[in-house]
């Protein structure tokens, strides 16, 4: 099923307001849980959702020296979660202690690894600030390309880019290499910092593997309806 590819993103102060909405949600199968509800609650949250037998995003984005990333990524390994993120821009030696340590972490406690995959560039960044506040000299979908080459090179299992990406990256990376794209916004929702999107179609359309989905449905004055009405959107693509 389509929405199967949606990971709605957790984006909530505390574990009471994300199980509000995990209860709120039950069609909903795979969750996010991000900077924001883990650095309040920790793996509160983590136990909960498996309890509830979802899928887990720990979208923790580590980006530090290898040996510190080796640590974070055999502590959340651990854990069983599905989908872990780190900064391409860590650089090539973190990538690569952070493929180690989640084989490493999962071992530990006898679970799946994570599928590790790379941040290429923030969705919230757009390339007029991508050349001018980070200084970055090459064009954004070539930059993006780079990161994911190097990522893919290393042995992550997928990058994270914006859906406006997702076509050039599926042709070049090949289609086992994981796509996850948030920025995604169906035309009712607003973009708020969102600079580099695509509607829920258009990015399943382009070959995103997964979508993640974070205010157009939690901050909705009904998430069911928001849902319910991306879900309908998504029968229409082929
Ligand atoms: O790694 C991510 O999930 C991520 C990467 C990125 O480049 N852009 C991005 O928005 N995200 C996350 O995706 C979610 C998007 O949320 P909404 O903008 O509310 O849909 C947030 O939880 C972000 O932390």
């Amino acid at each position: 099923m389509t929405t199967d590819k949606i990971i709605v993103a957790l984006d909530v102060p505390d574990v009471e307001s994300a199980i509000a909405l995990v209860d709120k949600l039950p069609q909903v199968n795979f969750w996010k849980v991000g900077l924001e509800l883990f650095t309040s609650s920790g793996p509160t949250i983590i136990e909960l959702l498996k309890s509830r037998q979802k899928r887990i995003f720990l979208d923790l984005k580590f980006h530090d020296i290898p040996n510190t990333v080796a640590g974070a990524c055999r502590a959340a390994a651990r854990y069983g979660v599905d989908l872990l993120t780190i900064h391409a821009t860590a650089g090539r030696d973190a990538l690569k202690a952070a493929t180690e340590a989640v084989q490493v972490g999962a071992a530990q406690t006898g679970v799946e690894p994570p599928k590790l995959i790379a941040v290429t560039l923030l969705t919230s960044i757009s390339s007029r600030q991508l050349a001018f506040d980070l200084k970055i000299p090459l064009e954004l979908p070539e930059y993006i390309l780079e990161m994911a080459l190097m990522a893919q090179e290393i042995g992550l299992d997928g990058a994270v880019c914006s859906p406006q990406e997702v076509v050039q990256l599926r042709q070049t990376c090949g289609d086992d290499f994981l796509l996850v794209c948030p920025g995604v916004r169906p035309t009712w929702a607003d973009k708020v910092d969102q600079k580099r999107s695509l509607t829920p179609a258009q990015a399943i359309q382009a070959g995103a593997d997964y979508l993640v989905i974070g205010r157009p449905i939690t901050a909705a004055a009904e998430p069911d309806l928001a849902w319910k009405r991306i879900s309908e959107e998504l029968t229409t693509v082929v």
